[in-house]
């Protein structure tokens, strides 16, 4: 079906993935990630190369990026619990989350330093990697068009002092390599940031003149014609593999409380130190944050900012458990009425 076979250490096989593994699987199944998903069938990867496998989507919650255990007739006996999951709200569906992307080791907030160049929004996407398990980097594109780089950098430095944050003008690929770090064998990446910041432009400079090799791969569709797909993974120069998976360009922030506490995790931390282990850090006697904000120790701006995306997944994930209970509603209804057609059909 290919020409490129990966060792399961360049498809990102790790310990945690092996250690679920009991002895008799790992002698009578095979394991493969999922580089590919449609509506009744996947596209996986091993170390003997592609295989399609049928699957039920309702059934099985299964996305890009997810190590399944495989039978010898190519059936999915489980999937291997995720290192990392990226999961978008999706409304009008049956269930409450779609699974976007499955252990995924690092994600690039890409983020140019023009006029939309937004904290804010950095914090955003943050939390949503925060909430998928999965470590930050930001980049910082279009170092070539912006005046005063090194400002903009210690503003977003001061969102966390352990976070990393790459400057680079995108469309040169010596910059880009900054990046090759998170790219090595067997690291999964992916990129995450608004339209027009260079995501693109970033992944072709990676990918340099192998991007024609790895962008497209024939594969015989049901039919036994030759179709060319495009791939959501990619296999990077530097060895690591790209998920590019076009749901991670339209996250959401759904619920989300803990990747906001972690985002925000000084504010969580003052928080813990308030008098009241209720307080709402509004006017509260004893309020650490308060106190905190009046010293200048944590900004207006950074409170604000918390307070807002605290407030939008909470919301978010109201209307999911409100839409949870009408399904559980409709799922009553729908046992019922299987009930009395089975009666009926008895003739009782
Ligand atoms: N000078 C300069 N131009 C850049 C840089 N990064 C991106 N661009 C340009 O900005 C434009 C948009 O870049 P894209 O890579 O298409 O942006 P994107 O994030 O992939 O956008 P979407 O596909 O809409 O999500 C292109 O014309 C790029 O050449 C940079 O670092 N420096
Ligand atoms: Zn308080």
């Amino acid at each position: 079906m290919s020409d490129i076979t990966l060792s399961q250490h360049q498809l990102g096989w790790k310990p945690y993935f092996q250690q679920q593994l009991t002895i008799d699987e790992l002698t009578d199944y095979a394991v493969a990630r999922v580089i590919e998903q449609h509506r009744s069938h996947l596209i996986v990867m091993s170390d003997l190369g592609y295989q399609q496998i049928s699957y039920t989507p309702n059934v099985e919650r299964i996305c890009v990026g997810d190590w399944l255990l495989i039978d010898e007739n190519s059936r999915v006996v489980r999937v291997l619990e995720r290192q990392s999951l990226f999961e978008r709200k999706a409304p009008g569906t049956k269930v409450d989350t779609q699974l976007i992307a499955a252990n995924i080791d690092t994600v690039m907030i890409v983020c140019s330093l023009n006029h939309d160049f937004k904290l804010s929004r950095i914090e955003r996407y943050m939390v949503i990697a925060n909430e998928a398990e999965v470590e930050p980097v930001i980049v910082l594109t279009k170092a070539d068009l912006c005046e005063d780089v090194t400002q903009y950098q210690t503003q977003v430095q001061a969102l966390d002092p352990l976070l990393m944050v790459i400057v680079v003008n995108a469309t040169d690929p010596q910059s880009v390599q900054q990046l090759a770090p998170f790219c090595q064998t067997g690291k999964t990446v992916a990129f995450m940031g608004s339209s027009g910041v260079g995501k693109s432009t970033l992944v072709n400079s990676l990918l340099g003149s192998q991007a024609m090799a790895t962008g497209a791969i024939r594969e015989d569709d049901s039919k036994g014609k030759h179709t060319t797909t495009h791939r959501a993974i990619k296999l990077l120069p530097q060895g690591g593999i790209l998920m590019d998976t076009p749901g991670m360009r339209e996250l959401q922030l759904s619920s989300s409380e803990h990747g906001v506490n972690e985002t925000f995790n000084e504010i969580s931390t003052l928080a813990s130190q308030c008098r009241f282990n209720n307080c709402s850090h509004q006017s509260e006697p004893g309020c650490a944050v308060l106190a905190a904000i009046d010293s200048g120790e944590l900004s207006q701006r950074r409170m604000d900012s918390y307070k807002k995306l605290m407030r939008e997944q909470a919301f978010n994930s109201a209307t999911l458990a409100e839409k949870r209970s009408k399904d559980k509603a409709l799922g009553k209804m729908i046992n019922t009425t299987q009930l009395a057609s089975r009666r009926f059909k008895k003739g009782s």
